[in-house]
């Protein structure tokens, strides 16, 4: 019987420290309890090894010093370079990389190929005069260039970002003019949706807003799309073709830097606030997403990864992980629904996908297109579904283990941008129940806690971590007091008690007695009728399950004297109408399966629903343009739709309120 690797880690660790760590629960106790000896193991299990003549300390001490959050040090002394490890795996045969195009195309970089590419991207940003920590910044699809050129970065110890081509200029410049990059790459355009979008006189116009840039490099992704169309203008021409870069002879020489030396640059959505750059170290990132994609994904050079994401989302940054365990991974360009939500399973089919990684929209989309994808595609290599994005709904879960395949793995996970990581999912071993996220993973000490800090168990608390992960951030760009940083995370109602030193993750959970956790949705965003709290994603989980209903949004609105109003917006599926017979499902839905206490005083059909550029619903802006609140202003350059705000606008001043 072949085991999974985090049961090989279990009893590796329980021969080697004669312990007995049978069980998840035991290996999860074990793994917070002693911090530093689980980063060690995984340390020892994954052969890492300290570069640039530095050594890791005999005692396992030597790992973690001062565990007080934030600014635990981890792994002081140790040199690395997270691409390395990547490093290790080129003597694989196939691809390491595989580019597609909504419209069928598709390129691969064997592994053979990658040291060659990225060294010779890494000297081309060496003659533009990058080294280390200096900023290397994209603005581009999620294409394979975009990996190649985070290596070449991450190889010369420079500090890369990056911002999804959907941005807008100024967008993109809000976040990646903060870092003063050296270099900047862009593309010429992508396909979505049926469209070829032309990017560059956008990437001209966010070139002009970078005054530090010495350098570009464009990536043509156009293809017979290039064909008939004007020539690039002045600007462009000055950029370097990044086919020319990969294929330029260089050997790959990588930067040994200390642990926390900076990788990269992640950014806050920025809808009511100047984004804000977190910043990730080589070390935190390669340990913690060894663990992540290794133990927890049970992945290693046998796999294909392939998660549904871009450039501007976290999900990008972890799924490059693949590459550290030897798996292969997929780049996807493209609507993920076009030319129907079928095209994600053929993509599944086709590269013979071990990990899929999706959202609940994608999955739910394809619930309500009738799909079989168990039946209509060959899915023989598929071992887990991942999904991430919002909180997966219990009924999505059964919808998989019905059509997809009965009894494969479902890993809901939950994380973010901040620890560019997941807190909990599913992993191999752990049996799934729907609409739960089944472990609290390894080295992740997640608690749910009341007002006064006691841990709670079967109810719903607020979500924090008590014990320092290596993903942490290494500190936010431009923070050197690290006010900022404290703030987003420390600067809570604990703050004064005797547990300062909590992260406050900002989201409503539950604990359940077997360990898996439940999300309730945003605690800041939590709905509260007559001191009742209640998550928005317990809502979404009812609504959006029914077939008419595209998506819902739900806010709670504070009102003059003491008035709240909780108006259920929906968008349809095309040819549905909001009519009484559907108002009254909606309303009796979410009685029989929630309560009567979560029944929205109004359903309103809406023309769209905003989200941040990645997708999460905005729920706290918008519940401050309902109530009229002008101390919260919304940047239009983070909304997907910004149009959609005026409406919401003027829901909010036509509204009636009546005592609360
Ligand atoms: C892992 C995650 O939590 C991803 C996200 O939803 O941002």
């Amino acid at each position: 019987m072949t085991t999974s690797a985090i049961e090989d880690f279990a009893a590796r660790v329980s021969a080697e420290r004669g312990l007995d760590l049978t069980g998840y629960e035991a290996l999860w106790r074990w793994s917070v309890d002693h911090p530093e000896q689980f980063w060690r193991d995984l340390w020892n299990l994954y052969a890492l090894t300290p570069t640039g003549g530095t050594v890791l300390g005999e005692s396992d001490e030597d790992i973690l010093v001062d565990p007080t959050m934030p600014g635990a040090r981890w792994f002081p002394g140790v040199s690395l370079n997270y691409v390395d490890q990547v490093m290790n795996h080129t003597r694989l045969p196939g691809a390491a990389i595989v580019g597609l195009t909504e419209d069928g195309g598709r390129t691969e970089i064997a592994w053979s190929a990658l040291a060659p590419q990225v060294a010779g991207v890494a000297a081309t940003l060496r003659e533009f005069g990058v080294g280390r920590g200096d900023r290397v910044v994209a603005y581009l699809p999620h294409v394979p260039e975009a990996v190649i050129l985070f290596l070449a970065t991450a190889a010369l110890g420079a500090v890369f970002s990056g911002c999804g081509q959907d941005f807008a200029p100024a967008g993109a410049a809000g976040r990646l003019a903060q870092l003063e990059p050296k270099v900047l790459v862009w593309a010429d355009g992508y396909r979505y949706g049926g469209k070829w979008i032309d990017k560059r006189s956008d990437s001209a116009e966010l070139a002009a807003l970078l005054p530090t840039l010495v350098g570009q490099l464009v990536v043509r992704v156009a293809g017979q799309e290039a064909q008939g169309r004007p020539p690039d203008d002045e600007m462009a021409t000055t950029a370097v073709e990044f086919d020319v870069a990969v294929s330029r002879s260089a050997d790959l020489t990588t930067e040994s830097v200390p642990f926390d030396h900076p990788l990269w640059v992640l950014f806050s959505s920025g809808t009511t606030g100047k984004p804000k750059g977190i910043m990730h170290g080589h070390g935190g990132v390669l340990v913690e997403h060894l663990k992540a994609v290794g133990l927890h994904g049970d992945m290693d050079s046998g796999d294909v990864f392939f998660w549904q994401t871009a450039l501007s989302w976290m999900m990008w940054n972890y799924q490059i992980a693949g590459l550290l365990v030897g798996a292969r991974i997929i780049c996807y360009s493209g609507h993920p629904l076009y030319p129907d939500a079928d095209r994600l399973w053929q993509v599944v089919e086709s590269e013979k996908v071990s990990y899929f990684g999706t959202s609940p929209g994608q999955l739910q989309a394809s619930r309500k297109a009738n799909l079989n994808p168990g039946a209509d595609h060959d899915l023989g290599a598929l071992r887990t579904i991942g999904s991430t994005g919002s909180t997966l709904a219990a009924d999505l879960f059964v919808w998989v283990d019905d059509h997809v395949r009965h009894g494969i793995g479902v890993s809901s996970i939950s994380g973010g941008t901040d620890v560019v990581t997941a807190f909990a999912g599913g992993s191999p071993g752990i049996d799934v129940v729907p609409g739960e996220l089944s472990v609290r993973y390894l080295g992740v000490e997640l608690e749910s806690w009341g007002p006064d800090c006691t841990p709670l168990v079967g109810e719903v608390g607020e979500m924090v971590i008590t014990t320092a992960m290596p993903s942490m951030p290494v500190g936010f760009w431009d923070d050197p007091d690290g006010e900022r940083y404290r703030k987003a995370y420390f600067d809570h109602q604990w703050s004064t008690g005797p547990r300062p030193d909590v992260w406050r993750h900002g989201d409503w959970v539950t604990l359940t007695e077997r360990g898996s956790i439940v999300i309730h949705g945003r605690s800041d965003a939590t709905l509260n009728r007559n001191g009742i709290r209640m998550g928005s994603a317990d809502i979404y989980e009812v609504v959006e399950g029914i077939e008419q209903i595209s998506e819902g949004f739900v806010l709670g609105v504070d009102g003059p004297g003491g008035a709240y109003w909780m108006p259920l917006f929906v968008t349809l599926t095309p040819g549905s109408n909001l009519d009484e017979r559907l108002i009254t499902e909606i309303r009796t839905e979410i009685r029989a399966r929630l309560s009567p206490r979560h029944v929205p005083d109004e359903v309103i059909v809406a023309p769209g629903i905003p989200h941040t550029r990645t997708g999460k619903k905005l729920e706290v802006p918008v519940t401050a343009i309902l109530a009229g609140r002008s101390d919260v202003a919304v940047d239009p350059r983070s909304v997907d739709d910004p149009d959609l705000l005026e409406w919401y606008r003027r829901q909010g001043a036509a509204h009636t309120w009546s005592r609360g």
